[in-house]
């Protein structure tokens, strides 16, 4: 089953709390949560008080991706605030083991994201205990870039590693997909679709329909 999670780092603040709900009424599937510490990546974006103040009025699954040094400082923090999923990157945890042992230990779903340049072979020994793969598809620190085309085949790369250690875990991708290249990146594998700018730029709701017109072929 493919997935929809839009990213409110494009939502508009002022009205967020509208704009989570049109989502969920859309049946958007998750609510991508960007946290951006400023030094792993030079933005800064929020932290759990606002994913604790959202969490208040929304049932969707909150797919927090750490763009943080060290995540694993924050982890039991981020589970009180309300996370379902916390996504780390690989280049930001010196013991990556340890980080998802401890996301998994919390009840909580446990990701890896890699930044475009780091290779899959970083996952080889770690892959059958996550329960989901982030191939970042932009650098990560901004909304609103364009989709690295080297990132495909890396997804090819991973659907392809997924079968070979029979791992069952969802290939999520992040960063300048819209419905206009939303179909390379499904017919690459991956199955969890990241979309700030193109869920939020125009009518929210018609936006999500159009994505999930595109992913019932994939769904059969
Ligand atoms: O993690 C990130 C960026 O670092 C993403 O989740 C972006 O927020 C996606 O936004 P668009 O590229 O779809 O505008
Ligand atoms: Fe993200």
């Amino acid at each position: 089953m493919i997935k929809l999670a839009p990213s409110i780092l494009a939502s508009d603040f002022n009205i967020l709390g509208e704009q989570i709900r049109q989502i969920e009424n859309a049946k958007a599937e998750y609510l991508h949560i960007d946290v951006m510490d400023g030094s792993f990546v030079p933005s800064i974006s929020f932290g759990m008080p606002l994913i604790a103040s959202i969490r208040k009025n929304s049932k969707l699954i909150f797919d927090v991706h750490l763009m943080v040094e060290e995540p694993i400082r924050y982890i039991k923090d981020f589970k009180e605030a309300g996370a379902d999923i916390i996504t780390v990157h690989t280049e930001a945890c010196t013991h990556l083991h340890r980080t998802i042992s401890l996301i998994k230990e919390n009840g909580l779903k446990a990701g890896v994201a890699l930044n475009p340049s780091t290779p899959l072979n970083s996952l080889e020994y770690i892959i059958r205990d996550l329960d989901m793969v982030l191939i970042m598809t932009v650098n990560p620190g901004f909304g609103g870039q364009s989709l690295i085309p080297a990132t495909l085949s890396k997804i090819k790369d991973m659907k392809e590693m997924a079968i070979r250690t029979e791992a069952s875990i969802d290939i999520e991708v992040d960063g300048g997909i819209m419905i206009s290249n939303v179909d390379q990146v499904l017919q690459a594998g991956a199955n969890v679709i990241v979309s700030g700018t193109s869920v939020f730029n125009g009518d929210i709701t018609q936006n999500i329909v159009e994505f999930k017109k595109k992913f019932q072929q994939y769904n059969s």
